[in-house]
């Protein structure tokens, strides 16, 4: 197989419990090598997910293979067991070896590796130690270090064998912003740099935004959208997707009028224009569809008491313009998080020098501003 076909590929299904069963199915390119993310809310599987790859679960049917290596063959009763994977998984509580100094926790899977010798594994060893920083801790025992350190011997522990995939189970949590800052450098550096292809587990969306290629989307076991990061985050393909992923406008409407390129949606708020950007089959006039923005690109004009009919229309560029009343005003680092009753309620995201400037109060009057192409159209059956 050429290099440039191979991928990661996972399609498995396992009963975790009576109530909950993981489904699964996904396709990850090797080359170039990347991370990717898995989010979702907790207790949706996720962990077990890993674990399934790692090896430490067993799926009860389906497939696991990274390039021409299969892992998993349900079919074929085939189950490569986790040493012989090559996999470096650090595991959420990062798990060292209390009674190993540090060098010691670092080297522990390469004892299993066939074929090494003392120098090859002190080798080893200090490369890892090297990478991720922590050479100089080398001889101290886990009980004397931070958070952060913790975290790297961990690190150093699963890249040591230089596996081919790192499984990292939110790696960056509990951590100070400086150590969240230098660990997510190192598993960038890894992930892209090194040609390990990453998985890992987070909660923190902007997190993933900012290190993750790929993002894979886990409610109630199943996996329910798998893509780019920016196009599942800015285009969820249904209206679960867009609440996990915290969409903050979701607006109900009936396409009226469609031509190339342009799709005008009669909503609660009134018409609403939008971009079309692909898969025009399914928008046809009539149909019942979702109108999604994000709070961050809904801007705001103050009204400062004039009328709808006091503004003319050419006087600004967004198509879309709702007025309502400011209800609720919310500060949190630097940003004013702002709920307007338009008869029903829009979010708008904007910075906190920006309402000062404005002295938007509760209960002001303004003006909402949604941009046609931040709009994201899904389809509604009910
Ligand atoms: N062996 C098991 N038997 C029964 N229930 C299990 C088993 N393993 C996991 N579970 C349950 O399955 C659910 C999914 O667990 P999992 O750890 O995979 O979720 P998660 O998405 O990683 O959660 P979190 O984000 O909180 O870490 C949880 O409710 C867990 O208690």
């Amino acid at each position: 197989m050429d290099q440039q076909n191979k991928v990661f590929y996972l399609e498995i299904e396992k009963n975790i419990s009576p109530s909950l069963q993981l489904q699964a199915q996904l396709t990850i390119p090797l080359c170039p090598s990347s991370l990717t993310a898995f989010y979702g809310p907790s207790g949706s599987g996720k962990t077990t997910l890993l674990r399934c790859i790692s090896g430490l679960d067993f799926p009860d049917q389906g497939i696991i293979s990274m390039g021409e290596e299969i892992w998993v063959d349900t079919k074929k009763k085939l189950n490569l067991p986790p040493y012989r994977r090559n996999i470096g998984y650090v595991v959420q509580e990062d798990a060292l070896f209390p009674h190993l100094r540090v060098e010691k926790n670092v080297g522990y899977g390469l004892k299993k590796k066939e074929g090494l010798s003392r120098a090859d594994i002190k080798l080893k060893i200090s490369q890892a130690l090297k990478k991720t920083g922590i050479e100089q801790l080398a001889s101290r025992w886990p009980s004397s270090l931070s958070g952060g350190e913790k975290r790297r011997v961990a690190l150093a522990r699963a890249i040591a064998r230089q596996p081919s995939l790192l499984l990292l189970d939110e790696p960056l949590n509990g951590l100070d912003f400086k150590a969240k800052e230098q660990i997510r450098g190192l598993i960038e550096e890894i992930a892209y740099q090194s040609g390990c292809l990453t998985i890992m587990i987070s909660h923190d969306k902007a997190e993933i935004i900012q290190m993750a290629r790929y993002v894979g989307i886990i409610s109630s076991g199943k996996l329910l959208q798998f893509g780019e990061t920016r196009q599942v985050f800015s285009e969820p393909a249904t209206i679960e997707v867009a609440s996990i992923i915290g969409i903050e406008n979701i607006i109900p409407g009936e396409i009226v009028y469609l031509e190339q390129g342009k799709v005008v949606v009669e909503t609660p708020i009134g018409q609403l224009e939008a971009v079309l950007k692909e898969r025009k089959d399914v928008f046809f006039r009539g149909r019942k569809i979702f109108c999604l923005f994000r709070a961050e690109d809904v801007s705001i004009l103050k009204n400062d008491g004039l009328a709808d009919r006091d503004i003319p229309k050419g006087s600004f560029s967004v198509r879309n313009r709702y007025t309502g009343r400011v209800k609720k005003i919310k500060m949190t680092e630097g940003l004013a998080h702002l709920s307007i009753d338009c008869g029903i309620m829009l979010n708008a995201l904007i910075s906190q020098s920006s309402l000062i400037e404005m002295k938007i109060r509760d209960g002001d009057s303004v003006s909402a501003l949604v941009k046609t192409g931040a709009i994201h159209l899904i389809e509604r059956d009910f």
